[in-house]
């Protein structure tokens, strides 16, 4: 009897509970799906805005990884990521914000017709289980008819994506190719093609970024939108839809099920995003082994070098495969892990979630038929199994973001550097010399440049991008008229004299007066050739269209080609709209005589020859210097001929320990001292 009586108010205590719990319901009910909303939006941003790897591991972790460039799901990819997405969606309204609208609304209306088949589907079952014929048919006709805007929606959805990847890509290779290769209306052009590859360690292949990692930054980037935006969407809308039907309370139990083995899967998952920058990058080493490859196929035939070459190319691959294959072993395992987590194991969650209105009765929903338990189970099913699958793709998507990471940090590195080559920011591996403190003051300091008619040097260091000090302080000038001999031993610095005039080095000291670089035109021992026509060889760098507004006409040209004898070559390459590879085409004589066709046909005031006549005949390396004096162009030399002496009047000698000297050339003089010395010499021998 005691015991009776202590249960009989504990029994009325809960059933005065569960009495309250179904009249408040609704409201309990509203609030449970606005937390799981909350939920899940602010799970998935957490999930995009984990800590780096190696914030979480040791220092020396740490110390280890800042050789690489960091590739993590982390605030700095974030910046990086808004940075490029400024260039990539300019405005609201650009054409890929037109086009990023017109995928999102495509988004939303597929899962819209999602929902409305997941009814139309236990509706269907259910009409068939009742035996109704009628509803039965009708529903088909549904069924067929929302297949109409489904199958439309699927297509247009794949189309407006990849449209929209090509639309980032071309936006981002545009800005790239402007940096890179320098602005029309830029007045400090820089130069960055030229300083990346000589002056800077940081980007080994500039050609790999912008032909391939831009394009596959795109893809991911396109893909990325309808992997996250939709799938969170989907959780959401079809969560929403489930709760009506099984309740809320069911659903934060699958949400913390879901959530708990979530955790887990990430915290297997490796580090994706590092491995596809580093795929990249091993690619991008292969390619650049093989263009050498094909580059200098000549000399290397010439020499037998295949077996050098081959393994050369051979380590590459190698380094590329075990990379690669250690990628697929790790996405192998991930994988098995990853479809029995969401697969299988959420499955089975799912499936007992679609259990709960049909084994217990839910406080205030109506007791079912068989057909109406039917429609209930299939539809939620459905809503499940969709549920489930977007929810799947909010987990991959982390992966593929993951891998936008890899390639983010690939482009924002390329459009660092350039902004830091830009800005004469470099980092470069220096020579031991450069330590030495009386080293270091000079390559800390900066000379000044000012335009003028003349060239005159005061005392301007020559210094090496790896900070090796050729010439400490180098003072000369070149006056209009007064040709300079440059000689020297090998590797003195004859041609990076040049290259500080043409503006390709930083000036580290010092005074550097100059004409402006268009003014220069330098003929090197092995011309450069462009792809394009005979002309445009002749006219490199201008366009038919300049040549024909400065009034030259092909006639012209021909005149120009007569006087270092090359005019056949017109009629023999088939005129010259003939577009070839110039560089297989022509000799290297020749190929040296048409980079003085287009001296002759630029006329600019100073020539820079660093070894330009050295695969032509005597003879007519004279008829070339005497016809560029009569020109009025101002000739800077580097050449080991006495035969070139007499065109010069200035000279400056290198002695290869850092010093030098400028002075008169008097040609005769100094042939005469020569021979005088070479006769000494023979006697000497002979003695
Ligand atoms: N991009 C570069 N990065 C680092 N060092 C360089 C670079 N270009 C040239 N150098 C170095 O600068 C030094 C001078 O080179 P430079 O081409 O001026 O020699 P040179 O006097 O013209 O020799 P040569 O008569 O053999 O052509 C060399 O030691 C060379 O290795």
């Amino acid at each position: 009897m005691a015991i009776q009586s202590t249960l009989r108010p504990s029994q009325e205590r809960v059933a005065q509970l569960v009495n309250a719990y179904a009249k408040h319901r609704p409201l309990v009910q509203r609030a449970l799906t606005a937390a799981f909303v909350v939920y899940v939006i602010s799970t998935t941003f957490r999930g995009f805005t984990a800590k780096p790897a190696s914030k979480r591991k040791g220092k020396g972790k740490d110390a280890e990884s800042s050789s690489k460039p960091r590739v993590a799901v982390d605030a700095l990819f974030y910046q990086r990521l808004s940075r490029i997405l400024r260039i990539v969606i300019p405005s609201l309204r650009s054409k890929e914000a037109m086009l990023l609208c017109m995928h999102s609304s495509l988004l939303i209306f597929r899962t819209v017709i999602s929902l409305y088949v997941a009814a139309l589907d236990g509706k269907i079952v259910a009409s068939l289980v009742r035996a109704q014929p009628v509803p039965f048919l009708l529903n088909i006709l549904r069924w067929l008819l929302v297949a109409i805007p489904a199958t439309w929606t699927n297509s247009w959805l794949s189309y407006v994506q990849n449209k929209l990847a090509l639309a980032y890509r071309t936006r981002l290779t545009q800005e790239v190719m402007k940096q890179y290769l320098g602005d029309e209306n830029d007045p400090n052009d820089v130069k960055v093609f030229y300083k990346l590859a000589n002056l800077d360690d940081r980007i080994k292949n500039p050609d790999q970024m912008i032909t391939h990692d831009i394009q596959r930054f795109s893809t991911h980037l396109a893909a990325i939108y309808a992997n996250v935006a939709k799938p969170v969407l989907d959780v959401i809308l079809y969560n929403y839809q489930l709760s009506q039907n099984v309740g809320a309370e069911g659903l934060v139990l699958l949400t913390v099920l879901v959530q708990a083995s979530a955790a887990l899967l990430r915290a297997l998952t490796p580090p994706f995003g590092q491995y596809t920058a580093l795929s990249a990058q091993l690619s991008g080493n292969f390619r650049h082994t093989h263009s050498r490859l094909a580059e200098f196929a000549e000399e290397i035939a010439f020499f037998g070098g295949e077996e050098t070459e081959k393994m050369l190319v051979e380590r590459e691959y190698s380094g590329l495969v075990k990379h690669e294959d250690r990628v697929l072993r790790r996405r192998w395992w991930h994988g098995c892990v990853e479809e029995g987590i969401v697969k299988w194991l959420w499955g089975s969650f799912g499936l007992c979630i679609c259990a709960i209105p049909v084994f217990f009765k839910l406080p205030g929903v109506a007791a079912l038929d068989m057909g109406g338990r039917t429609e209930g189970f299939v539809t939620n099913r459905r809503l499940l199994l969709s549920s489930s699958d977007a929810f799947g793709r909010v987990m991959y998507s982390y992966k593929d973001l993951q891998e936008l990471a890899g390639y983010t940090t690939r482009v924002a590195l390329l459009l660092e550097t350039m902004e830091d080559v830009k800005k004469g920011k470099f980092e470069k591996a220096l020579v031991s010399s450069a330590s030495i403190e009386e080293n270091a003051k000079i390559l800390k300091g900066r000379g000044v440049v000012y335009e003028s008619d003349e060239i005159e040097f005061e005392n301007v260091p020559i210094v090496t991008p790896n900070g090796d000090i050729l010439v400490r302080s180098l003072s000369f000038y070149v006056k209009p008229g007064q040709h300079l001999l440059i000689v020297g031993p090998n590797g003195c610095g004859k041609s990076s004299l040049f290259r500080i005039l043409g503006g390709l080095w930083p000036v580290y000291g010092g005074i550097v007066r100059k004409p402006p670089a268009d003014q220069f035109i330098l003929i090197p021992q092995r011309p450069y050739l462009s792809l394009g026509t005979l002309r445009d060889q002749v006219i490199y760098p201008h366009s038919k269209e300049d040549m024909e507004r400065r009034g030259i006409t092909d006639d012209d040209l021909l005149e120009i080609l007569a006087v270092v004898q090359m005019e056949h070559i017109v009629e023999r390459e088939g005129g010259w709209d003939a577009a070839r590879e110039w560089r297989e085409a022509l000799s290297g004589g020749d190929q040296q005589k048409i980079a003085w066709a287009r001296l002759f046909y630029h006329k600019p005031k100073y020539a820079v020859l660093d070894e330009a006549t050295s695969l032509v005949p005597p003879d007519m390396e004279g008829m070339m210097m005497e016809h560029a004096t009569r020109l009025g162009i101002t000739l800077l030399t580097v050449s080991h001929r006495p035969s070139l002496w007499k065109y010069h009047s200035m000279i400056l000698q290198y002695d290869g320990q850092g010093g030098y000297v400028f002075t008169k050339l008097d040609a005769e003089k100094r042939l005469a001292l020569q021979q005088e010395k070479e006769a000494l010499d023979l006697k000497l021998l002979e003695v």
